[in-house]
């Protein structure tokens, strides 16, 4: 009699548990590696349109350098290709600010001197398309530096300033989805703890219920099964012999003149009698057979898959190592017998039929002098030709 469901349960809960803890895992892992990369990706695109367009003062500024050391045709050029490229710039700047997750308080100083930079182009552009059509004096060489020069640094500024605050943003990101997976990793370790709680308190309820039932169906003294837990036995057995016609077959078993010895010795020793013979029984039985005291100095044992031979042959065991039995402390010089009545099943289809014949067999076991088994055919298992030198009790 194990408790083989709470078993069963409790390695049903855990696996259960398992999987919900590794499906919590999966599900917010994924969520948090997909918002710390987008996160990433915003600003890893922004920092590079910024590093891009910080090209162009270092570009203008070196193609101004080149117009202070030769006033040459080629510079104008180079810088009118810049004028073309830095309003485009600003343009694609201006919109992925837009679209960033950036305060726009943040950035609007930036944005502002990029729009004072944009209104100065067209005045550098003029300059530049003067000097490339009339030729480059002394005034026109000023005014194109000077222009480039302020377009330059304003350029300069407003984009180094900007990748500071996308470099400081990407930080407090960074930071943000460090906290984030925090708070979710506490998160789950407590949704877990709550599952485990739960879980445990299921458990444990399935075994005070598992351990009512079996002490409902166990018999204190021997720890034996008890009737109820044999009755319960049997409707198996009767299912499994209707299903695949299995043999089965029930002894019935009660000590002789078990009255005296409670008399004797005082009903403590009598009760360690009883424990012991359930021990001797439990020795002699298969694994598949089921020992039961019904009451009182009454034992059953039901087979599972045994014909009335093999009953037999058990019962004749029983009844030697009964005779063989040392009886426990004051009792120990005298010898104990029993009655044994032993059926096959036939047509019966209910386990008081079958337990109402085998207590007819063992009444007449009774009646035909104790200490032997009769059977299913009503015929008696013989005495052994030494049984009267085993002194039973009622001899002494
Ligand atoms: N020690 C002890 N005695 C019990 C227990 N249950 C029943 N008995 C005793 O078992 C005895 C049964 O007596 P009887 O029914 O006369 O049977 P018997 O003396 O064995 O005689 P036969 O069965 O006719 O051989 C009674 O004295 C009961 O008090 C128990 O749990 N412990």
């Amino acid at each position: 009699m194990r408790a083989a469901s709470s078993r069963g349960l409790g390695l049903r809960l855990v696996v259960a548990f398992s999987l919900i803890a590794m499906l919590c895992a999966l599900v917010i892992g994924y969520y948090v590696s997909q918002a710390r990369q987008q996160v990433g990706a915003d600003y890893t695109a922004l920092v590079t349109d910024v590093v891009r367009a910080q090209q162009d003062p270092a570009a203008l500024r070196m193609t101004l350098d080149s117009l202070i050391d030769s006033q040459d045709r080629i510079h104008l050029e180079q810088i009118h290709a810049l004028l073309w490229r830095i309003p485009r710039r600003i343009d694609g700047i201006r919109l992925q600010l837009r679209r960033s997750e950036l305060a726009p308080a943040s950035y609007g100083e930036l944005v502002e001197e990029l729009a004072h930079v944009e209104s100065r182009l067209p005045a550098l552009e003029a300059a530049v398309d003067v000097g490339a059509e009339q030729g480059l004096d002394e005034r026109g060489s000023e005014a194109i530096l000077a222009l480039g020069m302020e377009v330059e640094e304003g350029l300069a500024w407003a984009y180094s300033e900007l990748n500071e605050l996308l470099h400081r943003a990407s930080a407090e990101q960074r930071q943000l989805m460090e906290r984030l997976a925090l708070a979710v990793a506490v998160l789950l370790l407590l949704l877990l703890l709550a599952i485990a709680a739960v879980m445990r308190m299921l458990f444990q309820l399935h075994r005070q219920r598992e351990t009512m039932r079996l002490q409902s169906r166990t018999d204190e003294l021997t720890a034996l099964g008890n009737r109820r837990w044999l009755r319960e036995a049997a409707e198996q057995a009767f299912e499994r012999r209707r299903r695949h016609g299995a043999s089965l077959s029930l002894m019935l078993l009660d000590l002789d003149h078990f009255k005296r010895i409670n008399d004797a010795f005082g009903h403590p020793v009598g009760d360690a009698v009883l424990v012991a013979f359930s021990r001797v029984l439990e020795r002699q039985v298969r694994r598949v057979d089921r020992v039961a005291r019904m009451g009182g100095e009454e034992f059953a044992i039901l087979m599972p898959d045994s014909d009335l031979a093999g009953a037999e042959a058990l019962a004749e065991r029983i009844l030697r190592a009964t005779r063989a039995m040392s009886l426990p402390g004051p009792a120990a010089e005298h010898r104990l017998t029993v009655s044994i009545g032993v059926v096959e099943a036939g047509e019966e289809r209910s386990f008081d039929r079958l337990y109402s014949r085998a207590d007819e067999l063992l009444y007449r076991a009774k009646a035909g002098g104790r200490d032997r088994a009769v059977t299913g055919q009503g015929q008696a298992v013989p005495r052994p030709a030494g049984g009267a030198a085993r002194t039973a009790i009622d001899a002494n």
